[in-house]
């Protein structure tokens, strides 16, 4: 699955160009600090960009944000590379910081394994820091935010943590034996891709996912595509949506 493709050396430089925090005693950490959230997000929600003074590097977009719903194997990953390719998103997959932290060896990477291995879904706090992290390191505003939000707590937290909503949501639609069909010929060699896994992943997401799934529908934003067919003829479905949206997202 793609990753950023953001080169490291703009990563530290941005970080660098964050304020220092009092609390905090790097400026890693210092991203997760209240008052740098709030000026960052001042400006995402109010478009105004930030002056010298607010302590970070101005930015003059506010954020474009997708969310990419559907079950496991439906095809989330391969179609958010080609939005990423065709129109230029920055891709999150929620899956993928959370494995990145177990590669890390971070203090919740054991409790992040176990999730997984069971199917259920990390506590939502965790999700949201790693996904804020990336938004504030971003240069794109544009963000594909892929497997995320799985349960209405990951939702809600999203919403109070990044006082954000999305403005597109995407729902791949695919039945469950075709699901389980592509996650067992995956071969990326993921602890969760076992038949007894993605039997109560599929299960987590009937409970927790299709309810934040009729949310966005009943707000409008929901997309639904059927995720059954060739990748570029599910591509064909998702590339209107976008485009619709282009103005809007420069
Ligand atoms: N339209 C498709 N038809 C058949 N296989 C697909 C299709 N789209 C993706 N795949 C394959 O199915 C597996 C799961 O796709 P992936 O993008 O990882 O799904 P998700 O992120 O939703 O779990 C991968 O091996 C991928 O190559
Ligand atoms: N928002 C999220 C996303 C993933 N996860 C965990 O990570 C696992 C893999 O997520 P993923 O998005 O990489 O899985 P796929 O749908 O791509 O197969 C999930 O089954 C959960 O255990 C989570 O807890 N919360
Ligand atoms: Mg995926």
């Amino acid at each position: 699955m793609p990753v950023s493709k953001k080169p490291i050396a703009n990563r530290k430089r941005k970080r660098h160009m964050l304020p220092s925090c009092r609390s905090c005693s790097t400026h890693t950490r210092c991203l997760l600090h209240e008052a740098s959230k709030q000026q960052i997000w001042k400006m995402f929600t109010t478009g105004i960009p930030l002056q010298e003074k607010d302590g970070i590097f101005p930015r003059h977009k506010a954020p474009f944000i997708t969310f990419v719903l559907g079950g496991p194997g439906s095809g989330k990953g391969t179609q958010c590379a080609k939005i990423v390719e065709t129109f230029g998103f920055n891709h999150l997959s929620a899956g993928d910081l959370l494995r990145k932290e177990i590669a890390s060896n971070s203090e919740y990477g054991s409790m992040i394994l176990d999730t997984i291995k069971e199917g259920k879904i990390v506590p939502s706090e965790v999700t949201v820091k790693l996904l804020r992290r990336e938004m504030e390191l971003s240069d794109n505003h544009k963000f594909l935010i892929d497997g995320f939000p799985r349960s209405e707590e990951n939702r809600r937290a999203f919403e109070e943590i990044m006082e954000a909503e999305p403005d597109v949501v995407l729902f791949f639609d695919c039945p469950e034996e075709e699901m389980v069909k592509r996650v067992l010929n995956r071969n990326q060699g993921r602890v969760d891709d076992n038949i007894d896994t993605i039997k109560k992943r599929l299960k987590v997401f009937e409970a927790l996912n299709i309810p934040v799934i009729d949310h966005y529908a009943k707000r409008g934003k929901l997309h639904k595509i059927n995720a059954v067919g060739s990748e570029d003829e599910i591509f064909e479905q998702v590339r209107p949506i976008f485009a619709a949206y282009q103005h809007e997202a420069k």
